[in-house]
């Protein structure tokens, strides 16, 4: 088990209800830094709402939960996470330069500060690819273009941790295992820790790490190997499938 201090992010008893619900169920886990942690678990089960318990965004948060050594939300946090929602927030009438020159804007003001953001720009669009189109109306870019100008205004301000909701979502094959390769090598190169939910099974390989989630419950804190071996399975899916059995059985005989 992980050293505590050493953990990115680490929940203990973590809770959280919507509405009149309990989303999330007294959680205990914790993500590595520098590593790719996958959240995985089928559509509905709370995955959105932990990355918005982790960046400090959810209400109604019980339980410990703390992030880079510090309380969930806390104001210092701010700069040093970088978060992509499911929706791209893009707008469609700027071009990717004038897309990022205005984030950067936001993130870090000031005249003097303009030589700053102006290689912070060229930076994040060359991180993520997309220095051909630079001058290229958001709104024409194709999907996996425009999910890749929500990642470079993510990457601005160099953050130590990126939290990426279903970010491949929705785009083919090629440009989900190019997303991929981009997330390994910002973890690779610079340290980044990043936690990445999705819904597709495959993609749990790719990760170094791995929260299985499922109705708002954790079924497994491991890697994809250790995983594998545990249920007996050949692929991920498979080792959730057999998780989600046991865990029925295991609720059938206590009841
Ligand atoms: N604003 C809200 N008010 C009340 N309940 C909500 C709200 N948003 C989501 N929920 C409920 O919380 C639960 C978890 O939702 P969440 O969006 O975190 O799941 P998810 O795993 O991210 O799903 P998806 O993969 O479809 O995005 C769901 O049962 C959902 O119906």
């Amino acid at each position: 088990m992980m050293n505590y201090s050493e953990a990115a992010v680490r929940a203990r008893g973590l809770t959280v209800r919507r509405a009149d619900r309990t989303v999330l169920r007294g959680l205990d886990f914790a993500v590595p830094p520098g590593r790719i942690t996958g959240l995985l678990g089928p559509s509905g089960c709370g995955k959105s709402t932990l990355m918005r318990a982790v960046v400090g965004t959810q209400a109604k948060v019980t339980g410990t939960l703390d992030v880079l050594g510090r309380p969930a939300g806390h104001a210092a946090l701010r700069a040093r996470i970088g978060y992509v929602t499911q929706a791209p927030s893009v707008y469609d009438d700027l071009t990717v330069r004038q897309n990022l020159d205005y984030f950067a804007a936001v993130l870090d003001p000031g005249r003097a500060r303009r030589p700053a953001r102006r290689d912070a720009v060229v930076r994040a669009i060359a991180d993520v690819d997309l220095t051909p189109h630079a001058d290229a109306l958001a709104g024409r870019l194709s999907g996996g273009q425009r999910s890749r100008v929500s990642l470079a205004v993510a990457l601005l301000g160099a953050p130590e941790l990126l939290v990426l909701d279903e970010p491949t979502v929705g785009l083919d094959p090629v440009l989900r295992r190019d997303l991929w390769e981009l997330f390994h090598r910002i973890a690779a190169e610079r340290g980044t820790t990043i936690l990445v939910s999705s819904h597709v099974m495959d993609e749990a390989e790719r990760c170094h790490r791995l929260l299985l989630m499922r109705e708002g419950e954790l079924l497994a804190d491991d890697t994809p190997d250790a995983l594998r071996a545990r249920t007996h399975t050949e692929t991920v899916e498979a080792a959730f499938l057999h998780l989600v059995d046991e865990a029925a059985a295991l609720q059938g005989s206590t009841r």
